[in-house]
């Protein structure tokens, strides 16, 4: 169960059309799992491709991301997607729910592969009800409002019991209200669940409820507040 993540002079960089972008740029960071922290900055300075590193999804052009002193990157393939399996959940602005599968059906896809040392559809139930859709089970995503949807997505980032939740936008797609709601839900998960949580967004007044308040910009962090969380 990893702890801690340290990102060590960080960059990533793409290459397009000849031209290379540098999405960021040489970071140091300490994220800890008892904190709440948000990635705020404006459209480009980095935030997506910061979660996307600290996820695994992306591999560091330089620098390293450890996992409690692993470099879980230099692993091959299918280490990594164990690793990622056991500690890490997503949640996306589009929740990625697949359209002809129930709410239940949708929780369980990532434990399709897995061999779990519990029962598969009793523990996405349990989950499905903690976000408060236990009377949704069997209703397919167009059945369900965004918020519901979000949720249904948000039962299938903790069904495989993750130490970390990574949300990218996770209210971008809900209005004010709803996404309050949402936020409110994954800060209690957090304490419930004991899991790290990061979520990246461009909402001044979401990123204000977290603990950990980090600001980006042209691939830098140019301010890290802790403390900030109500
Ligand atoms: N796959 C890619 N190929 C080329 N350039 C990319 C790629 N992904 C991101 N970039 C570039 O890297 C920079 C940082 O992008 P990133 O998505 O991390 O920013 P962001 O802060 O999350 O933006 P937004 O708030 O708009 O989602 C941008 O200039 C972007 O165009």
């Amino acid at each position: 169960m990893v702890t801690e993540i340290t990102c060590s002079s960080l960059t990533k960089s793409y290459v397009g059309d000849g031209v290379k972008t540098n999405a960021i740029k040489n970071i140091d960071i300490i994220f800890r799992k008892e904190e709440f922290s948000a990635i705020v900055g404006s459209s480009g300075s980095g935030k997506s491709t910061l979660l996307s590193l600290l996820g695994t999804l992306d591999k560091p052009s330089e620098g390293t991301v450890l996992y409690d002193s692993h470099d879980i990157m230099k692993k091959r393939k299918k280490e990594i997607a164990d690793f990622r399996f056991n500690e890490i959940g997503f949640i996306f602005q589009q929740f990625h729910l697949l359209p002809t599968l129930t709410a239940l059906e949708n929780v369980m896809t990532p434990l399709f592969s897995r061999k779990v040392p519990y029962n598969k559809q009793k523990r996405a139930t349990e989950v499905l009800a903690q976000v408060g859709l236990e009377d949704k089970l069997n209703s397919l995503p167009s059945q369900l409002s965004g918020g519901q949807q979000q949720r249904v997505a948000i039962a299938r980032a903790i069904v495989h019991k993750p130490s970390w939740l990574l949300a990218d936008e996770p209210t971008g797609n809900l209005d004010t209200e709803t996404g309050e709601l949402v936020l409110e839900l994954l800060r209690n998960l957090k304490q419930e669940v004991g899991c790290g949580l990061i979520i990246v967004t461009h909402d001044p007044e979401l990123a204000a409820k977290a603990d950990r308040v980090i600001t980006m910009k042209d691939g830098l962090i140019v301010s890290d507040k802790i403390g900030a969380g109500v």
